[in-house]
C-alpha cells in the first residue's frame, strides 16, 4: 500500500523539515546543485569501520534481519556513524544500482552539510527519528528518494550512528519507520548487553509476557546500586531520562537493595514496584567477572561465570601457562595474529576466548570456525559468505560469512591446518587487503578483526609437505604459543578445583579426594582438560546428596581400568582412607587396656611390651 506522505505530515515533522531546509541554505547549498559524490577509499573506510567497530558488529545481524522484512521493495538499508558517513549498506540490487548514482553507498557522507535535508543528516541534527520523503529533500537530485532514519545511541546516551531505510519514493510504506525504530532498539540493546556484561541487570515490564521482547526495559546497576545504563523502554517506564536516572539508586527506583536482588538472580521473574507505584515483573541477572567487590550474598548466586573467561583465570599455578599468558598480554591490541598450538582439549579455544575478552575488542563478537569440521565445499561460503543467487541452492538473500561476522571482534580459526589450499589463498588475500569478497558479490566488504588461529597439527611440517601455504603460515604466526598437555602441567589440583567450582556438575561445588588426585596425577590424559572435565562430570553424577568429595569408587570404571593396575599412592600424599601407623597402634593399645580392665601390667604382658614402654605409648 502506498501513501502520499505530505498529507499525513504532522506539524512537528513539518517544522523539522523547515528548520533543516533553513540550515541547508546556511551551509551554502543550492537546491539545483550536483551533490557531493565523493566516497572514501577502501583503506579510509576501514579506519572508520574500526572506529565504529562495536556499532558495526552489533548492527550487522540486525540489518540482515531487517532486510529479510523489506527485501524486494526497491529499497536499501544503510548504517552510518555519528557523522553520517555510510559504513555499510545492503539492499535490492536494482535499487542499490540507482542509489550508487547519488552516492548512497559505503564511504559517502550524508550529513546535512553535504547533502542538505535528508533523513540521515537531519536525524543527526535533530537527534530524533526522521522521515524525509521525495521533494522534502533539499537537493533535487535526491527527490526520487524516501528515507526513514533513526538515531542509534550508545549505552551512555551518546549518538553512535544512524540506521536508515531508503527506497524509491513511489514505494513509500508507512510501516517502514516502525521497522527501523525496532531495529535501532535491537542494536542499542545489543550494545548495552556487550558493554555492560558485568553488574546487576534488571529486565522489566508491567506485563510478564513482554520480558525477553523488544518492549522490555533494561537497567544495569553497579554493586553500590548506582544506575549504569538504561535502554529507552526503561527510561520510558521509569519516567526519567538517562541523565536523571544516573543520579538515582536501585533502592530509589525499584525499592530493593542490591544484595536482595542478587539473591533472586536467575530465578523466575519477580514482582517489583517502581518509584511511581507501578507494579512490574522483573527478571534479574548478575555477573561480576571484572567487578572489584562482590557483596557477601554472592555465594548464593545461581548464575555461573564462564570458566577461564580472562587470561588471569588461566594462570592457576603452572609456570608454562604463566609464561604463555605473559607473552600473549604483550601483543594484545597490537594487531598481531596469534597462533596457538597444543594437543586436543588442551584449552586452545579457551585461550582464544580469554585473549578476546581481555582485548580492546571485547565488546565485538568472538566468532569461532572449526576448519576441520566443515566439509571442504562449505568452508568457502561459511567463511566468506555469498551474494544473493551466487549459486544454485544458495539462500535467496545470500549469506553473511563468518569473516564479516567477526568484524570489530575476533576471528578464531580452529584447526587451521585443515583448511583446503584454495581457501588458504583466499584467506591470505583477506588478511593482506582487509576486505572480503563474498562469493558472487560485485563489491568487497571491508573487515577489521583480530585473528587467532589454532592447530594441533604441526603446521611447519604441513608447510614442508606443501599442504599449507608458507606465506599464510607467516601471516598468521605473529606470536606462536604452545599449550602444555595436561599431564605436563604442575597445577592439576587447581585445574580440577576450578572446573568443579565453575561447572558445578553436581549442582553444587564438590571436591576430589587426595587419592583421586593421586590417580589423576598418574594418568596420561590423552584428551587433556576436556577429558578431565568429562571424567569429573561423570563422577559428580555418581555422588549421593550428602557427598562432598569425589572418591575413587565414583570414577568411571573404564577410566580406572585405563590405568591398567590397582591405584598406588605416592609417598608425598598419603591417601586419606589409609590410617596412620601411630593411630593403628593407639587403637590397639586402648582396645587391650579395655580388655584387661585398665590393668597396665596385664595389658603390657598381653601386648608383649614392658610396662615402661606401655606408659610411654599411653602418653603419645
Ligand atoms: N584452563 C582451563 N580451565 C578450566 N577448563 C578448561 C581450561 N582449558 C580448557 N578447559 C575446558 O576444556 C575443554 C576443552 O577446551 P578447548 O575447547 O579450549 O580445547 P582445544 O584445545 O581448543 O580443543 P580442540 O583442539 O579439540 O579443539 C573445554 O570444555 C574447556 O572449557
Amino acid at each position: 500500500m502506498q501513501h502520499a506522505i505530505g498529507a499525513a505530515l504532522q506539524p512537528a515533522q513539518r517544522d523539522v523539515i523547515r528548520h533543516s531546509h533553513e540550515r541547508s541554505a546556511t551551509f551554502g547549498l543550492c537546491e539545483t546543485m550536483r551533490p557531493d559524490y565523493a566516497v572514501l577509499s577502501g583503506t579510509e573506510l576501514a579506519v572508520k569501520l574500526d572506529e565504529s567497530r562495536a556499532l558495526f558488529a552489533h548492527a550487522l545481524p540486525v540489518m540482515e534481519t531487517l532486510y529479510a522484512q523489506i527485501a524486494n521493495t526497491h529499497s536499501m538499508i544503510a548504517l552510518t556513524d555519528a557523522s553520517g558517513l555510510i559504513l555499510h549498506s545492503l539492499g535490492d540490487d536494482d535499487f542499490l544500482a540507482r542509489a550508487e548514482k547519488v552516492a548512497l553507498r559505503a564511504g559517502a557522507l550524508w550529513s546535512e552539510e553535504h547533502q542538505g535535508t535528508n533523513a540521515i543528516g537531519t536525524t543527526i541534527a535533530e537527534r530524533t527519528a526522521v522521515t524525509v520523503h521525495g521533494d522534502q529533500h533539499y537537493l533535487r537530485a535526491n527527490h526520487f528518494l524516501t528515507c526513514s532514519s533513526v538515531p542509534i545511541l550508545d549505552p551512555h546516551g551518546n549518538l553512535s550512528g544512524v540506521l536508515d531505510v531508503t527506497g524509491d519514493r513511489r514505494g513509500y510504506h508507512q510501516h517502514t519507520m516502525a521497522l527501523v525504530k525496532m531495529s535501532a532498539q535491537m542494536i542499542e540493546n545489543r550494545l548495552i548487553a556487550s558493554g555492560f556484561s558485568d553488574g546487576l541487570r534488571i529486565r522489566f515490564h508491567s506485563r510478564p509476557e513482554f520480558i525477553g521482547t523488544l518492549m522490555e526495559g533494561i537497567a544495569v546497576f553497579d554493586l553500590d546500586g548506582r544506575l549504569l545504563c538504561a535502554n529507552r523502554s526503561a527510561q520510558f517506564q521509569l519516567g526519567l531520562e538517562l541523565g536523571a536516572l544516573r543520579s538515582q539508586t536501585l533502592d530509589a527506583l525499584f525499592g530493593e537493595r542490591v544484595d536482595e536482588l542478587i539473591a533472586r538472580a536467575g530465578d523466575a521473574p519477580c514482582r517489583l514496584e517502581l518509584h511511581s507505584g507501578v507494579a512490574v515483573f522483573a527478571s534479574v541477572d548478575f555477573h561480576a567477572r571484572n567487578m572489584s567487590s562482590v557483596p557477601s550474598t554472592t555465594s548464593t548466586i545461581p548464575a555461573r561465570e564462564r570458566a577461564g573467561s580472562s587470561l588471569a583465570d588461566l594462570c592457576t599455578g603452572d609456570a608454562q601457562m604463566n609464561d604463555i599468558v605473559a607473552r600473549v598480554r604483550k601483543v594484545i591490541g597490537k594487531n598481531i595474529p596469534i597462533l596457538i598450538g597444543g594437543e586436543t582439549g588442551a584449552g586452545k579455544e579457551m585461550l582464544a576466548r580469554a585473549i578476546h575478552d581481555d582485548s580492546p575488542r571485547r565488546a565485538g563478537p568472538f566468532v569461532a570456525v572449526n576448519c576441520a569440521s566443515l566439509p571442504e565445499t562449505l568452508i568457502e561460503s561459511e567463511l566468506f559468505g555469498y551474494a544473493q543467487g551466487a549459486f544454485t541452492g544458495a539462500a535467496k538473500r545470500g549469506a553473511i560469512g563468518k569473516i564479516v561476522q567477526a568484524n570489530g571482534g575476533t576471528l578464531f580459526l580452529d584447526e587451521i591446518g585443515d583448511m583446503p589450499l584454495a581457501m588458504q589463498s583466499r584467506l591470505l588475500r583477506v588478511l593482506q587487503e582487509r576486505v572480503v569478497e563474498p562469493l558472487g558479490a560485485a563489491r568487497a566488504v571491508p573487515v577489521d578483526f583480530m585473528l587467532v588461529c589454532a592447530s594441533n597439527r604441526k603446521l611447519r611440517e604441513r608447510v614442508a609437505q606443501g599442504e599449507f601455504r608458507e606465506d599464510l603460515y607467516y601471516r598468521i604466526n605473529g606470536l606462536s604459543v604452545t599449550l602444555p598437555p595436561l599431564a605436563a602441567r604442575s597445577d592439576l589440583r587447581a585445574v580440577v578445583d576450578k572446573i568443579l567450582r565453575h561447572e558445578r556438575f553436581a549442582g553444587r561445588v564438590v571436591y576430589v579426594d587426595d587419592d583421586v588426585l593421586a590417580l589423576f596425577a598418574r594418568h596420561p590424559w590423552p584428551g587433556n582438560i576436556r577429558q578431565l572435565s568429562n571424567v569429573l562430570r561423570t563422577a559428580s553424577a555418581m555422588l549421593d546428596d550428602h557427598d562432598t568429595h569425589i572418591r575413587i569408587e565414583h570414577l568411571p570404571h573404564d577410566f580406572v581400568d585405563e590405568l591398567g593396575e590397582q591405584p598406588t599412592f605416592d609417598n608425598a600424599t598419603p591417601p586419606a582412607n589409609v590410617a596412620r601407623l601411630v593411630d593403628i597402634e593407639a587403637s590397639a593399645v586402648s582396645a587391650a587396656l579395655k580388655a584387661h580392665g585398665g590393668n597396665v601390667s596385664a595389658t603390657a604382658r598381653a601386648l608383649g611390651i614392658s610396662r615402661t614402654t606401655l606408659y610411654r605409648k599411653l602418653r603419645v
